[in-house]
């Protein structure tokens, strides 16, 4: 039995899971939320994973650890052994995904020093979008200076995009060489993405994980000028200005709350200030539908996951209405039925599949850990 053990840190929160590959089956697995918050007992990211370890059958050999890590830069396209000089790599480009890096960091400072008899390897949401041609990528900004400092962008969640792109052209029955696959990834950070025949051609997260989509606490796109002006204006300094961008936007910034649940349920209540966010989200997500039908040259299927595309019901019906001369089209009973089982919520004779499809980043970190020792 091959066993993977597999981190997720977030930026408050450390998901695991024990993976046996053999059965492609979790034999434990677990969250800790609110780390580092006062009173949550879990001060850091280090020990909130030391408590983890310590609390895992000793019975089971581990054959490996899969850390999930956000930004590898452009020095990383696929999962990597993870030794000083990538420690060193990733933390190089940890301020470009501040709410991410420093806790992958954490998680794998911890891992090794429980588990330093097993190999530990890096799988980065960068690295399926490392496929992105140039004019998809490129900033429109002065050359040398992008060069200089890498500025570009590289996009996240690529773990996600293609767990879930495979699993859709498997669920239609057709070679995904075939198909043309808009990912509509709405979590926490949220993100779309444009994959053609397995490949990613485009996606809406940038340099950072703050561009595109509307975010629980991330602003997605902006005119970048706004920055400018309210530090002119309004005095804002940088440190102020990441935080505004990073962590007080998004349906926080315009509702008070970044938890979809609690936004959709004040909207449900007659709340006009979530509802007017509601709106605003979901004309975000259909400015990158349309972009990306006119980048793959028309589309096959269009897929939600993660934890607002898998559960929001209404919102989906929202984003989805009125789309019907791109073929997409809706069954509400299909869309109404809670499981987590994936699923078509179009009709069977729609042009266009449109899907929900639980993510699964877990599994896909351990088999990509796996084929990085098989290989
Ligand atoms: N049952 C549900 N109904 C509606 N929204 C949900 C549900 N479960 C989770 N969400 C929303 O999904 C978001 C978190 O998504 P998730 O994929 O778990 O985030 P992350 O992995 O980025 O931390 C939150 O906005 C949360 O409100
Ligand atoms: C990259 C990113 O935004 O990740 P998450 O959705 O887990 O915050
Ligand atoms: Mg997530």
């Amino acid at each position: 039995m091959t066993t993977v053990f597999v981190v997720n840190t977030g930026s408050s929160s450390i998901k695991y899971q024990l993976i046996d590959l053999d059965a492609e089956r979790p034999l434990a697995s677990g969250l800790l939320e609110r780390v580092g918050e006062p009173g949550s007992g879990i001060p850091d990211h280090e020990s909130g994973l030391r408590a983890i370890l310590a609390d895992l059958d000793p019975g089971i050999e581990i054959a490996a650890v899969g850390h999930r890590v956000v930004h590898g830069g452009d020095r990383f396209s696929g999962p990597t052994v993870i030794d000083e000089a990538v420690v060193q790599a990733i933390e190089d480009v940890s301020v470009l995904a501040p709410l991410h890096n420093p806790a992958n960091l954490a998680g794998i400072r911890a891992a090794r020093a429980a588990l330093p008899d097993v190999p530990h390897v890096a799988i980065f949401d960068t690295a399926f979008h490392a496929t992105l041609p140039p004019a998809a990528y490129t900033y429109a900004i002065d050359a040398n200076l992008a060069a200089e400092h890498r500025i570009r962008r590289y996009g996240f969640h690529g773990t996600s995009h293609k767990y879930v792109s495979e699993r859709a052209a498997e669920l239609i029955g057709r070679p995904i060489e075939e198909l043309r696959i808009i990912v509509l990834h709405l979590g926490n950070g949220a993100s779309a993405t444009a994959v053609r025949g397995g490949i990613s051609i485009d996606t809406s997260m940038g340099m950072t994980p703050a561009q595109g989509l509307v975010m629980g606490t991330r602003s997605g796109d902006i005119d970048p000028a706004v920055l400018v002006h309210l530090h002119r204006v309004a005095g804002l300094d940088v440190d102020q200005l990441d935080e505004l961008v990073n962590r007080r936007s998004g349906l926080l910034g315009m509702t008070g709350t970044g938890d979809m649940r609690d936004v959709q349920a004040a909207a449900a209540a007659g709340d006009e200030v979530a509802e007017a966010a509601l709106a605003v989200y979901r004309h975000r997500i259909r400015h990158y539908i349309g972009a990306y039908v006119a980048q793959l040259g028309g589309l096959d299927a269009l897929v939600f996951t993660a934890g607002v595309g898998e559960n929001n019901v209404p919102l989906r019906r929202r984003v989805l209405a009125g789309l019907e001369f791109f073929g997409i089209r809706v069954d509400d009973d299909r869309n109404e039925l809670a499981s987590k089982v994936p699923r078509f919520i179009s009709p069977d004779d729609a042009p266009v599949a449109v899907l929900v499809i639980p993510t699964n980043e877990e599994l896909e970190i351990a088999r990509q850990t796996a084929s990085v020792l098989a290989g």
